[in-house]
This record gives C-alpha cells, sequence and structure tokens, in this order.
C-alpha cells in the first residue's frame, strides 16, 4: 500500500501526519513550537525551530513506519500564513520571523493605503490592508532595522523555508503568495504595481507554483537524518487555510469552513476571483487548481481559551479545562467575553482593541468563565459566516476543523450560534489531511482533489441547531456585537499603560 505525509506547520505545533492511500490516519507526531513575545503586540518564531521540529517528526514518523520507507509516496505542506522570514544572498535566516498574529505594523498598513489608495489596493490585491499581511512587516523591518533590510535578498513565508530547508529549493505557491498583499490573485502574478510602490524589487520575491507542483527530493542530508527516500516526491503545498479547505473537501461553491486553532476562520469556496467583498474578508488563492475562497479571521481563537488555561488551570490540559461546559446553560448566567487578547481583523482590523469579560458576578465560577470564552470566540466567527452570507452565499452546513473541533459541546455551540448544521470529520486536523492529499494528488495517486476527497474524508457526525438555544444567542449575539463599540474608546485610553 502507498502512504502520503502531510505536515502542519501552525504556530502551536508542527504535526505531522502519515495517511495511506486509503485514506486512513495511520500515524500522527506533533512537536511543540515556542512563541516570543518580547512586546506587547509582537510575535515572532525562530525558522530554524520550525525546520528542526519538523525534521525531528518526520524522523519518528518514518522511524515508527513498518514497511520500506519507499511505500511513502509523496509529502508536502502545511503552513501558518503571512509570517515574514528574511534570507539573506547566502539564504541564510536574517531576523525571528514576524508572525500573522504580531499587530506592530498599523502605521505600514496605513502607509500601504496612503501610496496606493484603499480602491487601487483592493483592484490588484482584492484585500485589505491588515497588520496580519506580509508586505506590512517588510514595511516595518525596512523602517525600523535598515541593517537587516539592506541585507536581505529574498523572502519566503513559513512552510516554504522548511519546504527549503528539506529540499534545497526556493518556491512559494500561490495560495500562501495570496497572503503577501504582493499578488495579482486574478493574474497569478507578483504584481509589478505594488512591488514598484514600495521599492521591492522583483528579484526578491520567489519563484510561484501550484500548491499541488512537485518540488523535486529531500536532499541527500534530509534523507540520512529522517531516513525519507529520495523517490518521495516533495509537494509543494500551501497556506494552512487553504489546505484546511482541500482537507474538508471544500472544493466547490456552496461550501463552508470554520476552523478554530490559534486562530479562528470561516470560509467559504470561490468559483473566480470576480466576486467583490469590498475588503470586508480576505480573498485568497484556494491550494486547489483555478479556485478562490473568502475568509474572515478571529485573531485569537483557540488562543484565548490557551491563554485562559494558562493562566487560571496552569498544569491542566484544556481536554480537561473544557470537560462539562456542556452542563451550563447558554449565556453562561449572563457573561459574554470578546476575544481581542491580541487586537482583531475581521469584522474589526483593529490592532488596539482587548478582550473583555462582561457581567461577572460572584455566582459565576471557573467552567462559567470557560463556557463564555467558548462562546465568545464563536460569537467572533459568527460574524465572518454574516459577512459571507450578506454576500449573497446561502450557509446552511458548515464543516468545522482545528483543535477547537475535539470538543463536541463547542461543535452544538458552532451551530446553534450559526444557525448551520455542523459537519465533524473523523479527522479534525484538516490542514494536515489536506496537505497529505495535496501529496496525494501531486505524487499522481489520485486523478483529482475531489476524486481523492471522497476517499480521504469521511463525515463522523452532524450538530444540528436546537431552536430554543438558537432564539437565546440570537438575543445574545446583538449584545456581543455592542461590547466592541462599548469597549474601543476606553481600550485607545489604556494603551498607554501597555507594556
Ligand atoms: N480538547 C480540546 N477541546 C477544545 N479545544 C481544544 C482542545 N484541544 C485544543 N484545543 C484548542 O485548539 C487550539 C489549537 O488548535 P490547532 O488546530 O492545533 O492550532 P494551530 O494549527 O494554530 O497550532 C488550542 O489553542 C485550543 O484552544
Ligand atoms: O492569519 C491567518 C489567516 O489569514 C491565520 O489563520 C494563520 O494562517 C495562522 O493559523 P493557525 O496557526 O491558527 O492555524
Amino acid at each position: 500500500m502507498d502512504y502520503f505525509i502531510g505536515v502542519d506547520l501552525g504556530t502551536s505545533a508542527v504535526k505531522a501526519m502519515l495517511v495511506s492511500e486509503q485514506g486512513e490516519v495511520s500515524d500522527e507526531v506533533s512537536k511543540p513550537l515556542s512563541l516570543m513575545q518580547p512586546q506587547n503586540g509582537f510575535s515572532e518564531q525562530n525558522p530554524e525551530e520550525w525546520a528542526e521540529q519538523t525534521t525531528r517528526a518526520l524522523k519518528e514518523l518514518v522511524e515508527r513506519f513498518p514497511y520500506d520507507a519507499e511505500h511513502i509516496k509523496g509529502l508536502s505542506f502545511s503552513g501558518q500564513m503571512h509570517s515574514l522570514v528574511l534570507l539573506d544572498k547566502q539564504n541564510n535566516v536574517l531576523r525571528n520571523a514576524i508572525l500573522w498574529n504580531d499587530t506592530r505594523t498599523t502605521a505600514q498598513c496605513r502607509e500601504i493605503e496612503d501610496v496606493l489608495g484603499k480602491e487601487r489596493l483592493l483592484d490588484i490585491t482584492k484585500n485589505p490592508a491588515v497588520e496580519g499581511v506580509t508586505l506590512s512587516k517588510m514595511l516595518w523591518v525596512k523602517e525600523h532595522e535598515p541593517d537587516t533590510w539592506e541585507q536581505a535578498a529574498t523572502f519566503l513565508l513559513p512552510k516554504d523555508y522548511v519546504r527549503y530547508k528539506l529540499t534545497g529549493r526556493i518556491h512559494m505557491d500561490y495560495s500562501d503568495a495570496a497572503g503577501t498583499l504582493l499578488l495579482d490573485i486574478v493574474e497569478r502574478t507578483w504584481s509589478r504595481d505594488m512591488c514598484e510602490a514600495f521599492a521591492i524589487d522583483p528579484s526578491f520575491c520567489p519563484p510561484l507554483l501550484e500548491s499541488t507542483a512537485p518540488v523535486g527530493p529531500v536532499t541527500e542530508e534530509i534523507s540520512q537524518r529522517t531516513g525519507l527516500s529520495r523517490e518521495t516526491e516533495v509537494i509543494a503545498g500551501g497556506a494552512d487555510n487553504a489546505c484546511g479547505a482541500v482537507g474538508s473537501g471544500i472544493l466547490q461553491e456552496g461550501r463552508t469552513l470554520c476552523s478554530v486553532g490559534t486562530s479562528g476562520v470561516v470560509l467559504s469556496y470561490e468559483e473566480d476571483g470576480s466576486k467583490d467583498f469590498g475588503g470586508s474578508v480576505h480573498y485568497f488563492n484556494h491550494a486547489a487548481p483555478d479556485a478562490y475562497y473568502a475568509m474572515g479571521v478571529t485573531l485569537s481563537a483557540g488562543n484565548s481559551l490557551r491563554w485562559f488555561q494558562d493562566v487560571f488551570a496552569p498544569g491542566e490540559s484544556i481536554g480537561d479545562l473544557v470537560e462539562g461546559v456542556e452542563d451550563i446553560p447558554s449565556g453562561a448566567g449572563g457573561l459574554l467575553f470578546t476575544p481581542y487578547l491580541d487586537g482583531e481583523r475581521t469584522p474589526h482590523a483593529d490592532a488596539d482593541i482587548r478582550a473583555s469579560f462582561i457581567g461577572m458576578d460572584s455566582s459565576h465560577g471557573r467552567k462559567d468563565l470557560v463556557r463564555s470564552v467558548m462562546e465568545g470566540i464563536t460569537f467572533s466567527l459568527k460574524e465572518s459566516v454574516d459577512i459571507i452570507r450578506n454576500h449573497g452565499r446561502e450557509i446552511s452546513s458548515i464543516v468545522s476543523i482545528g483543535g477547537g473541533a475535539k470538543n463536541e459541546a463547542w461543535l452544538q455551540m458552532q451551530a446553534d450560534i450559526f444557525e448551520a448544521d455542523v459537519i465533524k470529520l473523523k479527522s479534525e486536523q484538516g490542514p494536515g489531511v489536506g496537505a497529505a492529499m495535496l501529496a496525494a494528488y501531486g505524487s499522481g495517486a489520485f486523478s483529482s482533489l475531489q476524486e481523492c476527497s471522497e476517499v480521504f474524508l469521511q463525515v463522523d457526525r452532524v450538530f444540528y441547531p436546537d431552536e430554543e438555544r438558537r432564539e437565546t444567542y440570537r438575543a445574545l449575539y446583538g449584545l456581543y456585537k455592542e461590547v466592541y463599540e462599548q469597549t474601543k474608546a476606553l481600550n485607545s485610553r489604556l494603551q498607554e499603560f501597555r507594556t
């Protein structure tokens, strides 16, 4: 039997999964990644750690593989989006990567809008200038670390750097390039207008390819270190949300995805690049050929729960922390949480807003707070569902993936709040499964991703909205939305006290 490996380079961990040609996940390895937050709004990781932990994960997976490594026919990648890796002429890393959830670049976002005008920016890139996008991070380095910028010869995104370390070849696929704000997403070329406007030499941008394209074998050194065969096809891979979409069967119009990882996203398939969301959500190239998707992003989704566990339940697992939330009534006894721990992206592109608990009283226990964190994250994602619905998409069912989909009470909450059926697949690791599917299709095991999805993806359970809870949540959602407006000015005034 043939096997395929999907590597998902997330923010909290790199996960490698081995999937058989019949779509069975036969093994998984996860290696944690450290996050550096040296200052309020800053978020960085060391690219060498990504490469090292990925290599370790692959070595473990291959060591445990009971057959000859040549049975592993393909390997591909899914990676956290936008995070900037700068390389010098010898392809050495020049500084820590500035991550997708780093919000230091508000001034650079306004600069991008001022230079181009919002309309023209949307015409070219289809996306707004938000702190997450890679171009704003480049401009920050240019301004604040000119010596580093001077030495920079090219840039990569996280999984591209890992793939470079494994194969010795430099590329970027369209689905990830779309998140840089330098790609003309319809023409699928680096935008000459964007590069010229910000004095970025076209040679700085890596060669582009399809997510499904073969890039060559792993190097001899990596083959020695991991046990991987040099016969295994390495396939380019894609942005984690694009891979999540592949790994959840979001391969035709009308399909929608919700992911709760470190970030949270709601994403809907788009057949072409012609729809106009006016920059209210992202519009990116899919990892599936010739397709797109619209996507809203909650910056601190799973991260809000992880933060809560870190501060109030250190040493306990998130699984233990969320146990029993289903016994707490909807609305957590009048408690609302807004998940703006690191600012927000959709629907409020606001780096200064911060999180709140509203309505806390002495009857509330820890479980009430946990439920309200989960509800607040879900309300935030509902705002993205609404934007996509308001642009004419009917959303009656949503596939739910990411670490958050491990908890069934949360999936029920999603159904009640989104007012849609929520589908749980056999594996909640959409990006990893999607990367394995790209590996399988890209190495020739299937004639299309659709065909591959019919073999690889199986529904485990469907959660249906409950009428009574839906009504409760409708009322609470109205109040939730007011919290942003009511706390915005207060948060601006608190800014000077942040460290
Ligand atoms: N048992 C669980 N129940 C609910 N949520 C969970 C559980 N385990 C992890 N999570 C959530 O999933 C998040 C991690 O999801 P994951 O998809 O692995 O993220 P990433 O790809 O960003 O590394 C955590 O931050 C946490 O909030
Ligand atoms: O910034 C975005 C999407 O625009 C994030 O979704 C990142 O892609 C990180 O994803 P996770 O670590 O949460 O999977």
